[in-house]
């Protein structure tokens, strides 16, 4: 049965009875410590372990937050009585810390106002705020055919290397000019030197000054990335709740989050569900994605990148991911190989805000008919691979001339990528979007070179 945490099993001490990499056990005589306690062993209380399981009466199997290394059997174990706690404040603006809430950006403590547990319960729904305002992002084709929901959860989908990150990193120097609130940053399971990067191209920008950094790298036990999430929400929580800012959650990778959760039922012993995930999926990630709401004090609008293995988006972690969003922005190889960059699939990328009445009747209008073209493009490219583009009518000739200029127009050069392709960045405001789809699909540029649309901002560039 579970139990509340106390403070009389808090400095309650028990004994390691078994250790297995990042799966520590350990025995009590006096009372369990209930599940989610937060444990410290080790000298100095340097190793922090998580409960996740009872096991027996007397004894409680553990989840590592920090490498194991020096414990060893029979070495003492404290309940420290509480869950894990993660510092709260406005001093955590401009900071990095990992899981622990822990300063890793070497500018020395952080002097926190108060202590969050970094599990809370979802906001009521009562208490929940939903607002039909679109959060423009600048990018072209999103904008148009996917648009965000201020207060959403929107998500970047693709395979390896198909420009998820590239993508994140877009909307974070985007924000910087237009986003009044305060940006928080999750990395969870993702390489440690993306996270340098990010924090030295934030310093470059300024945003770092309304922003903080969390992270559960690649190189951390599974224990550490699985919780990184949580931490990152009461964060959240607290900015919304307690300083009334906006925030804005952007999350790399969610589908990090999901193996993370499966590395722990592994070694928890949990029998594997589908595909080797585990039988508890839906419900984790359930407890991270429905933290991730608006309330009357403020918004939480969250973008997060879902990578898919193997490109497969059948795989039971990217379809329980998908539910969760308002916008699904996917991204395809396809494209990426032809150079499209942003690598945005038109046909497989989906918003709910896509609809006349939060859009307009115009912005609607203009997206279908480009959808509409693009998907008679895709059904026409296997008789133009047989036959050749000679033995299509003269309608279907102009469909697949407007399509390509489509195409080539949603391309767009990017602010993160300005230090390898040497184009400057372009933000484009979805109005200009709009206006320059309605000219291409009315075949003003029928005459025009493709390539003159390649790679470009708005279309009174060129
Ligand atoms: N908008 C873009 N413009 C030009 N090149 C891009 C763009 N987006 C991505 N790329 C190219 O693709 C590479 C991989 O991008 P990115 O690191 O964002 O992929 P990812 O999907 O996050 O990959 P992973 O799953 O491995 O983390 C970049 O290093 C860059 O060469």
């Amino acid at each position: 049965m579970e139990q509340a945490f106390s403070k009389e099993a808090h400095d309650a001490v028990g004994q390691i009875s078994a250790l297995r990499g990042n799966v520590v056990d350990a025995r009590f005589s006096s009372p369990l410590p209930p599940q989610q306690s937060q444990l410290i062993a080790g000298s100095a209380g340097s190793v922090v372990l998580e409960v996740q399981t009872h096991i027996d009466q007397s004894t409680v199997r553990c989840i590592a937050l920090t490498p194991t290394r020096g414990l060893g059997r029979g070495m003492p174990v404290i309940n420290t009585g509480q869950p894990l706690n993660f510092p709260m404040g406005e001093a955590l603006l401009g900071r990095m810390l990992n899981v622990l809430g822990e300063p890793i950006d070497g500018k020395g403590d952080i002097a926190a106002s108060e202590q969050w547990p970094i599990y809370r319960p979802p906001l009521a729904l009562s208490l929940r705020r939903t607002s039909s305002r679109i959060f423009e992002t600048g990018i072209k084709v999103i904008d148009l055919l996917a648009p965000l929901e201020f207060g959403g959860k929107a998500g970047m989908f693709g395979g390896a290397g198909v420009g998820k990150t590239v993508l994140i990193n877009e909307m974070i120097h985007n924000m910087a000019t237009h986003y009044q609130g305060t940006s928080l940053f999750c990395g969870i399971g993702e390489r440690i030197r993306e996270a340098e990067e990010m924090y030295r191209s934030m310093q470059e920008t300024g945003v770092i000054d309304h922003a903080v950094l969390i992270y559960g790298q690649m190189d951390e036990p599974p224990g550490a990335r699985f919780r990184v999430g949580h931490a990152a929400l009461s964060v959240a929580e607290y900015f919304r709740e307690v300083l009334k800012n906006d925030v804005l959650l952007l999350i790399d990778n969610v589908f990090r989050f999901v193996q993370s959760g499966t590395e722990v039922s592994g070694l928890m012993g949990r029998i594997p569900s589908r595909l080797g995930y585990q039988p508890t999926l839906a419900t984790e990630l359930a407890q991270l994605e429905e933290r991730i709401a608006s309330s009357a004090n403020a918004s939480i609008t969250s973008m997060q990148a879902v990578y898919v293995p193997a490109d497969d988006l059948t795989d039971p972690a990217v379809v329980h991911i998908f539910a969760h969003l308002s916008a699904s922005v996917v991204l395809s190889r396809k494209r990426a190989i032809q150079g499209l960059y942003p690598a945005v699939d038109p046909l497989a990328s989906y918003s709910k805000m896509l609809s006349p009445g939060v859009v307009g009747e115009r912005h609607y209008r203009v997206a279908q008919a480009v959808r509409n073209t693009l998907a008679e493009y895709e059904e026409l490219k296997d008789i133009i691979s047989m036959l050749g583009m000679e033995e299509l009518s003269s309608t279907d000739r102009s469909t697949v001339n407007k399509a390509r200029r489509l195409e080539r127009f949603f391309t767009q050069p990017f602010y993160a990528t300005e230090q390898f392709t040497g184009q400057p960045g372009k933000i484009v405001p979805v109005a200009k979007t709009i206006a320059a789809c309605e000219r291409i699909l009315a075949g003003e540029f029928a005459d025009v070179d493709e390539r003159a649309l390649y790679m470009i901002g708005a279309l009174d560039e060129t």
